[in-house]
């Protein structure tokens, strides 16, 4: 395709990504779709501009006021991501000296407030959201947000080990390294491609973040269990659960969307996990849930929430959400968490997890829980990591309770995370291969009281995973 067409279609792109009618990756992956004829660097070049765009939105509009053509073409030659050669071949003169002379702006004599704008890229209510959550700590998560994600790997414990997985997967030209946190986690070296090659269609890794991974392991769950996987959507967690059941006992995978749990099905069948059970349900109250009611060993409520703790890779999320749309996730989040919890038996495990920054959806809901729960013993969530072979557990938590303001909570992360060492060098426990390391003593430990309870509370910038918050309950 010549440059200039190409421009076309990257113009095009970017008009319907920026109308927000649709998460950016379901309009990414639709358009190429369409545009079948694109090649790889082709479509990496331009889904990378839509993404570039997305990230860096506010200053990218400040500059194309200026300059002429399509505000998406201006957009376009503004955060090109493909070769430098192609954009002097698909653009005029004028453009290209127009796009040197903005490199040259000097944001400096603009208000300290616009300054701030055009270097956060968020919209101004979840600025100072972020601010009042996390203080010193707002820049760093800022930087780390405007980076893309790495591809992170979980093994398949119940077919590999990792060491075992990372050979196969060097041996095909894929080359990574440990999670630092992780016990069953690979972080890939660079973006491969992974789904052309035999140790991913043999069920052995599946795409998972280090953050999510560890949400799975907090449940402990086990062989022979009954387990409840509530919010399963396409089943990155629920294949996580399986693995450490062994394949045995019975995992159901509960979502009110079909269409999500359909994605579930062929990476099922190439786990080699025969234990689950996905049912689509109509709400949270739904009669097959009542009918399960005080019988479950373990319960996951992977909620529903805002996902701004993914905006390394759904930056189009920080447009898309809105205050109002937080709240009626916080109900829906509260609504779901109560109704979750009555399937569990005496002495089960609660889990409640997201992949959200804001305290309302985090903290705020736990603690809501607890309060209303008495029955519900909230649990250190160190000591279950630790448990799960995962080393300097702590460094991944903050102490439970109202007292404790957000913004301290990070700071106390970040000192805890850096005496743990540097995120690279941290390797985990020795032997610990996540659940089934963990099988022979959990038994007796799973059960024992909680000395003081403690939230997981990952950020980008400090634990270099995607944001994540969770809580565990034992029903006493
Ligand atoms: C954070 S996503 C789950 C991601 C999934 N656990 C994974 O690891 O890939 C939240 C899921 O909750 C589902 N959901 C929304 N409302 C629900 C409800 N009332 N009951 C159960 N699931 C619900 C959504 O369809 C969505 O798939």
């Amino acid at each position: 395709m010549t440059p200039k067409a190409l421009f076309e279609l990257c113009d095009e792109l970017l008009n319907t990504v920026l109308r927000f009618a649709q998460p950016a990756d379901t309009v990414v992956s639709a358009f190429f779709r369409a545009n079948r004829s694109l090649g790889v660097r082709e479509r990496h070049a331009l889904a990378e501009t839509a993404y570039a765009v997305l990230r860096e939105r506010l200053k990218y509009q400040y500059l194309a006021k200026s300059g002429s053509g399509s505000i998406e073409r201006r957009l376009a030659i503004l955060a090109w991501q493909g070769s430098e050669a192609f954009l002097r071949a698909a653009t005029t003169p004028a453009e290209q000296e127009w796009l040197a002379h903005t490199q040259k702006i000097n944001f400096g004599k603009l208000a300290q407030v616009q300054r701030d704008s055009l270097r956060h890229n968020l919209p101004a209510w979840l600025a100072e959201a972020l601010q009042a959550e996390v203080g010193e700590q707002f820049w760093p998560l800022v930087g780390a947000m405007q980076q893309s994600a790495g591809l992170d790997l979980r093994v398949n414990t119940q077919l590999t080990k990792r060491d075992a997985a990372q050979a196969a997967l060097a041996a095909e030209g894929i080359d990574t390294v440990p999670t630092p946190w992780s016990p069953i986690g690979l972080r890939a070296v660079g973006k491969p491609t992974l789904n052309r090659t035999e140790v991913f269609n043999r069920g052995e890794v599946e795409v998972q973040d280090e953050g999510s991974q560890l949400l799975a392991l907090l449940t402990e769950a086990r062989r022979g269990e009954m387990v409840v996987d509530f919010c399963a959507g396409a089943g990155g967690k629920t294949l996580a659960l399986g693995a450490m059941m062994r394949n045995t006992g019975r995992l159901y995978a509960f979502d009110v969307s079909a269409h999500r749990l359909a994605a579930l099905k062929p990476r099922l069948a190439r786990s080699g996990l025969s234990n689950v059970y996905p049912a689509g349900i109509a709400h949270e109250r739904d009669e097959r849930i009542k009918r399960l009611s005080g019988k479950v060993d373990r319960v996951l409520v992977d909620a529903p929430c805002s996902g701004l703790g993914t905006l390394r890779r759904n930056p189009d999320l920080k447009w898309r959400q809105t205050p109002e749309a937080v709240l009626e996730l916080v109900a829906k989040q509260q609504s779901i968490l109560n109704s979750a919890a009555r399937l569990l038996k005496p002495g089960g495990r609660l889990v409640y997890a997201t992949c959200s920054l804001l305290r309302a959806e985090n903290e705020a809901i736990a603690e809501a829980f607890s309060a209303a729960h008495p029955d519900f013993e909230p649990l250190d969530v160190a000591e279950i990591l630790q448990r799960q072979g995962v080393a300097d557990a702590r460094a991944l938590t903050v102490p439970a309770g109202a007292a404790a303001t957000a913004a301290v909570e990070v700071d106390r992360a970040v000192e805890t995370a850096e005496t743990a060492g540097p995120v690279e060098s941290i390797e985990p426990a020795e032997g610990a291969e996540g659940a089934e390391g963990a099988e022979t003593d959990a038994n007796a430990a799973v059960e024992a009281p909680a000395s003081v309870a403690s939230y997981l509370r990952l950020w980008p910038q400090v634990h270099g995973t995607d944001g994540f918050f969770a809580a565990a309950w034992r029903r006493r």
